[in-house]
């Protein structure tokens, strides 16, 4: 079945926990946490203190935090120590991807690897064992609200392949501009984790919009 993660990103900040808990009462699976550092991508978003705050107020919760920064290694046990229930990070950061993958799971945690739009699949292919999640990235990295890149497809497509014929069940998940339009296309080229920022928080039944989705 298809999980659904709504990217937070889109939330509106002044009324962040109300607006979680809509969407996990609706049926969102988890919640996505979107970590911008002004360095790997051109944006900054929130850290440490936010998901610390969040994990207080919503202990059920899972946190599917993903690391768009320069060096996701240095940073790993405070976000475990925070809440993440999964940790994705940038193959194209500055931290070697085998190291920051052997510190996750030490830590306790999920981990997850992620490839922007200019990466081919088959750089994920050396590390796919080690993985809970691969993250196709179908937009630029750093902003939310951009319109999806179709040539995410193929990736899925060859990843959602790799796995079946290595027998791994990692989370296959998409994020950038996946809507009731796009997320169909994604799941039947193998996704199995959708990311939906606007189309969740920037719709004004939230609820409604969850169960679109998830019906996927
Ligand atoms: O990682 C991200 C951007 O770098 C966000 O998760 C993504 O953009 C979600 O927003 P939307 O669904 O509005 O595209
Ligand atoms: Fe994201």
């Amino acid at each position: 079945m298809t999980q659904l993660s709504p990217s937070i990103l889109a939330a509106d900040f002044a009324r962040l926990g109300d607006e979680c808990r809509q969407v996990l009462n609706a049926g969102a699976d988890m919640l996505h946490f979107d970590v911008m550092d002004g360095c790997f991508v051109p944006n900054i978003s929130f850290g440490v203190p936010v998901l610390q705050s969040l994990h207080k107020a919503l202990p059920e919760a899972f946190f599917d935090v993903h690391l768009m920064i320069r060096r996701p290694l240095d940073y790993v046990e405070a976000f475990v120590k925070a809440g993440a229930g999964c940790i994705t990070f940038h193959l194209e950061s500055e931290s070697d991807p085998g190291e920051t993958i052997d510190a996750i799971h030490a830590a306790g945690c999920k981990a997850g690897l992620s490839i922007k739009p200019g990466t081919p699949a088959s750089a994920v292919l050396p590390y796919l064992d080690r993985l809970e999640l691969v993250l196709v990235m179908s937009v630029e990295p750093g902003f939310g609200g951009q319109k999806f890149m179709p040539s995410a497809l193929e990736k899925l497509k060859e990843l959602r392949a790799a796995c079946d014929a290595r027998g791994l069940s990692p989370w296959l998940e998409v994020d950038g501009g996946v809507d009731a339009v796009t997320g169909p296309e994604c799941v039947a080229a193998g996704a199995n984790l959708l990311v939906a920022g606007s189309a969740v928080f920037g719709k004004a039944d939230m609820a409604a919009a969850v169960r679109g989705l998830k019906s996927l």
